[in-house]
């Protein structure tokens, strides 16, 4: 029988909220068995590059990333937010390495191509180096991944975060019984954004593709979702969405998710 492996997404809310991102980590360090951990930093990198003088632009939760733009997102994500989360796990004696996709050619991607929109220095995910990941978890290392990823020519692409935890829960997914958690601010995905706790309990793909057609997810929940069900369709046994309790198992209100 394959091990049990948690596979936790953090987002941009939760690492700018230094509260909330302590205890979470506190509560992460605490897990028992194989673990990774992901994380964005949208906000933060959206506030730092406007003091430089840039405006940051979002297409359907996904940033259009010039030479500038990446610049800072790889200062950002793979330089200070990945380190100092890093530490704080160190701090909670979880023996924690910080990587970003770029690192023993962990996560190999692409520019992204899509017909109309130009997301300049965006990356789709090819390959994610599995049995490497695999090393550090048979040595209790656990790996700490920014999105940042490589195209193996030189060029570091930014990839949706949430992506880098579901192409990681598929690859791993051959070798692991994989559980995929998306933590961030709310309790879930809501059946409407005004009442934080209209959280809608369970979504399959055709109740996914109503509640598109609704409106009533956008922004950064598409990209969440739609890898949720990507991570499904390739085989990641379990995936939930919800805030830091999930990571408890203390919480039972959060949304599952199944094809
Ligand atoms: N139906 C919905 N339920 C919950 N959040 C939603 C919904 N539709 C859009 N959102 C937005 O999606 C955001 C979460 O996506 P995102 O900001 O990318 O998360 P992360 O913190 O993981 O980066 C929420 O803060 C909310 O503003
Ligand atoms: C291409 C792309 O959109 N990359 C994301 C990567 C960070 C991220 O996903 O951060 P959150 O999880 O905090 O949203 C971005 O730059 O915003």
């Amino acid at each position: 029988m394959k091990s049990k492996l948690n596979i936790v997404k953090i987002g941009g809310n939760i690492i700018n909220d230094e509260g909330a991102l302590t205890s979470f980590l506190k509560d992460f360090s605490a897990l028992k068995g194989y673990k990774i951990l992901v994380h964005g930093g949208g906000k933060k990198a959206t506030e730092l590059a406007s003091l430089m003088g840039l405006k940051p632009k979002m297409i359907n939760g996904r940033r259009i990333t010039d030479a500038a733009n990446l610049d800072v997102v790889t200062m950002v994500y793979a330089g200070l937010l990945n380190k100092k989360i890093t530490a704080q796990l160190q701090k909670n004696n979880c023996n924690a390495m910080g990587l970003s996709g770029v690192d023993a050619n962990c996560i190999l991607a692409h520019k992204r191509t899509v017909k109309d929109i130009d997301y300049g220095f965006a990356g789709d995910v090819d390959e994610v180096n599995s049995e490497f990941i695999n090393v550090l978890l048979q040595n209790n290392v656990t790996p700490v991944f920014c999105a940042i990823t490589h195209d193996k020519n030189g060029q570091l692409l930014n990839t949706n975060a949430d992506t880098i935890a579901s192409e990681i829960a598929v690859a791993m997914s051959k070798l692991f019984n994989v559980r995929l958690n998306y933590i961030f601010e709310l309790k879930g995905v809501l059946e409407s954004i005004e009442d934080k706790n209209s959280v809608i309990k369970h979504i399959n793909l055709e109740k996914y593709k109503q509640l598109i057609k609704e409106g009533v997810i956008s922004e950064g929940m598409l990209p969440k979702l739609h890898n949720c069900f990507n991570a499904l369709e390739k085989g990641v046994q379990k995936v939930k969405m919800g805030d830091a309790s999930l990571v408890k198992n203390e919480s039972n209100l959060y949304t599952t998710l199944s094809l």
